[in-house]
């Protein structure tokens, strides 16, 4: 472990990180590791057990506390005092935030406590495409301005005050757009992971000035997946052709036209959206939150974590 003095993080290897999982033993069963797959194909189950396991046992002690002072709260306040704990995954577009969620989801749940986790990801909060296109803003998708904060920042509120059903919209790569009529309901979870580009934004960077308050003050601890732009790139480029390779036989789809047009066209179009899109917006809004994380996860190639910041 790396301790440097004027860094505000502990560095850990991949090999030093893994070792921490011992200390408390959790054994998956082959069936667990292969239904935590279904998640994502690509995902090795070495990541998991090396990774994603520690992780989840360092969070799983984070949260106790959490609860242990909410029932000290209760005591003092003489009346029930529950707000769940609430996990941030920031990180550039492809870089993984929705699987190590998930993967998250899938480990915190199975801890003895049995905790109830719920996952929402910030990109249901984006405006629809009419707003975006009303405002001349289609090419923003993504950046600060292209989110409605009001609406994000009262549903996170509303969970923390422990809200019996609270209601998340729907947004979807595949149709591209919010999908109208259709909502996800939170329903007092112990734990909520919030994953979006914007979960550490603030008014240094993005926020909108008048805002006093972000996101990122309802976050109990924030996780920012980072890896080099030349990965980043690739990661978004082959899902883009993924989703291609599945929209050939779905007009509704976004990327029903991409398949109908030559690769090397389609490809032309996914390098421009990565370079003036999503690359600028890493650039300019994602990547200076980092350093507020409070765990840094940084992979290599084939989304391997090489090295894990933890705050001090
Ligand atoms: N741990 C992993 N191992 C292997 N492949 C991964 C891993 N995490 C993500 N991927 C792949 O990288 C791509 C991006 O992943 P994902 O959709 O989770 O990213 P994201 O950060 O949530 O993106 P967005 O912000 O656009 O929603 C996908 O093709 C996914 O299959
Ligand atoms: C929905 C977001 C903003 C975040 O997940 C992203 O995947 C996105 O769609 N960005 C806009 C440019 C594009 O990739 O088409």
């Amino acid at each position: 472990m790396d301790n440097h003095h004027l860094s505000p993080y502990m560095t850990f290897n991949r090999k030093e990180w893994a070792a921490l999982r011992n200390a408390v033993p959790m054994t998956l069963t082959q069936a667990e590791l292969s239904s935590l797959q279904g998640i994502n194909e690509d995902l090795s189950l070495e990541e998991v057990s090396e990774i994603y396991l520690p992780l989840s046992r360092l969070l799983n002690y984070y949260i106790s506390n959490h609860f242990t002072r909410h029932m000290i709260l209760s005591r003092f306040l003489g009346q029930d005092h529950k707000t769940p704990y609430v996990i941030g995954i920031a990180g550039s577009v492809a870089v993984g935030k929705s699987t190590t969620a998930r993967v998250l989801q899938a480990l915190l749940t199975r801890w003895p406590e049995h905790r109830k986790v719920a996952l929402v990801t910030t990109d249901g909060f984006l405006y629809p495409n009419k707003i975006l296109q009303e405002r001349n803003m289609m090419d923003k998708k993504g950046f600060p301005q292209s989110y409605d904060v009001k609406k994000l920042l009262k549903f996170v509120s509303d969970i923390k005050s422990g809200i019996e059903k609270v209601n998340a919209p729907v947004y979807s790569h595949s149709v591209y757009d919010i999908v109208e009529n259709e909502s996800i309901e939170v329903e007092q979870p112990d734990i909520l992971i919030l994953e979006g580009l914007n979960v550490l934004q603030n008014q240094a960077n993005g926020a909108a000035k008048s805002n006093r308050v972000f996101v990122s003050d309802y976050v109990d601890f924030s996780i920012y997946v980072d890896a080099e732009i030349p990965l980043l790139h690739d990661w978004y480029i082959n899902r883009f052709l993924k989703f291609r390779a599945g929209a050939f036989s779905d007009p509704s789809s976004y990327f029903h036209h991409y398949s109908q047009i030559p690769e090397s066209e389609a490809l032309a179009r996914a390098e421009q959206v990565w370079k003036t899109i999503n690359e600028l917006n890493l650039i300019e809004n994602i990547l200076p939150t980092k350093e507020r994380a409070s765990l840094i996860l940084t992979k290599g190639a084939d989304h391997r974590v090489a090295s894990i910041q933890l705050r001090k």
